[in-house]
């Protein structure tokens, strides 16, 4: 049978992981998969994840998303350039005011999340089109049709992401080619961690009291809750996304969290864009108990959906 060739960006840890560990372990060995990450010193936890299908099913290679001679290098390296399914994983992201926030910081987050894309892009879709044939799937996020206070820079790369993927889709169906975002809410995952500590030692001295007393003690203050309430694994995310690049006629949105379509689905209520951002700042500011009490009802919930799959008792 002839394998689907798969290649994943960032598959060092969380999400970018569970996908090219599932995919390589998919039961009808239905693909071939090129799991890349920047620094291959960091693959010791894939290839035991991969078990026996690390050199049948899955390859580790290097490419840094945000250097186009390692990306030409890596699709150079696969046979007749042949890549059928993409999935740009790679990300990282970013919280606080903006005051506090250096143009290099935010540089970086739009060179990885936005740019990342574009240069993978610009490397594999010539050889996608002249195929005509092949599947994008771009890990984008809830972040991509909806801010979230002290997500600015974050949110804005990922809205980029989901601009310039709307625009080629277009293009893209005319080459027979497929294109969907995996929009996740809240994952645990390095980047929960990575984020949450760069946060907590965040200089906040560029902002006013308000602003500093607003992000340690609303948004810090609540961050582990709300991943630990809504947050899913990077196995769900994966189950979600092989499921996708194995159905006939994928999607070009998926949202993974159906706890939080609630949130997403303000946005498309209120052509003046006014109910979500109203929605939220009542959820931050006014309404202290219910947000907590809503907290503890999606718990429940959750715990009684992972009972009816189960799923286990989720961690506290
Ligand atoms: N966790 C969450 O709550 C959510 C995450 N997402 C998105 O999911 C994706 C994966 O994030 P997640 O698994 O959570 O986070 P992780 O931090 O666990 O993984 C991010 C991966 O991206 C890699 N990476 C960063 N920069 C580059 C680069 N220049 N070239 C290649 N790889 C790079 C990291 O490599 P290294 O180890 O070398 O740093 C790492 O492998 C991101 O796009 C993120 O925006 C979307 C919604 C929610
Ligand atoms: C912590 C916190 C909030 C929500 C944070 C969320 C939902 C974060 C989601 C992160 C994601 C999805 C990252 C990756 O893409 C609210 C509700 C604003 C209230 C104030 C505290």
């Amino acid at each position: 049978m002839d394998q689907k060739t798969v290649l994943i960006t960032g598959c060092s840890s969380g999400i970018g992981m569970a996908l090219a560990v599932r995919i390589a372990k998919d039961e009808k060995k239905r693909f071939k998969v090129y799991a890349t990450m920047r620094n291959p010193n960091k693959s010791e936890k894939l290839a035991e994840a991969a078990g026996r299908t690390l050199g049948r099913t899955l390859e580790i290679k290097q490419l840094d998303v945000c250097d186009e001679k390692s990306i030409k290098a890596c699709v150079d390296s696969i046979p007749n350039r042949r890549i059928d399914v993409l999935i740009s994983n790679a990300g990282m992201g970013l919280i606080g005011p903006i005051e506090c926030q250096s143009l290099e910081e935010m540089k970086a987050v739009m060179d990885t999340n936005f740019f990342g894309l574009v240069r993978l892009l610009k490397g594999i879709l010539p050889d996608m089109k002249r195929r005509k044939r092949g599947h994008i799937v771009v890990i984008s996020s809830v972040m991509g049709i909806q801010g979230i206070l002290f997500n600015d820079i974050y949110a804005a790369s990922k809205f980029a992401v989901e601009g310039f993927c709307e625009s080629l889709a277009v293009q893209a169906l005319r080459f027979n080619l497929n294109l969907t975002l995996i929009e996740p809410g809240p994952v645990i995952t390095e980047f929960e961690r990575k984020v949450y500590e760069e946060g907590l030692k965040t200089d906040l001295s560029a902002a006013d009291k308000e602003t500093a007393n607003m992000f340690t003690n609303v948004y810090l203050k609540n961050y582990n809750q709300i991943f630990q309430s809504l947050g899913q694994t990077p196995e769900d995310i994966a189950k979600h996304t092989h499921k996708i690049i194995t159905t006939n006629k994928p999607p070009f949105r998926h949202q993974t969290n159906n706890l939080y379509t609630p949130m997403t689905t303000l946005k498309y209520a209120d052509p003046n864009g006014d109910l979500p951002i109203d929605t939220f700042y009542k959820m931050v500011f006014e309404h202290d108990k219910i947000f907590n009490a809503s907290l503890n009802f999606i718990k429940m919930l959750r715990w009684g959906s992972r009972k009816s799959f189960n799923l286990g008792k989720p961690q506290q």
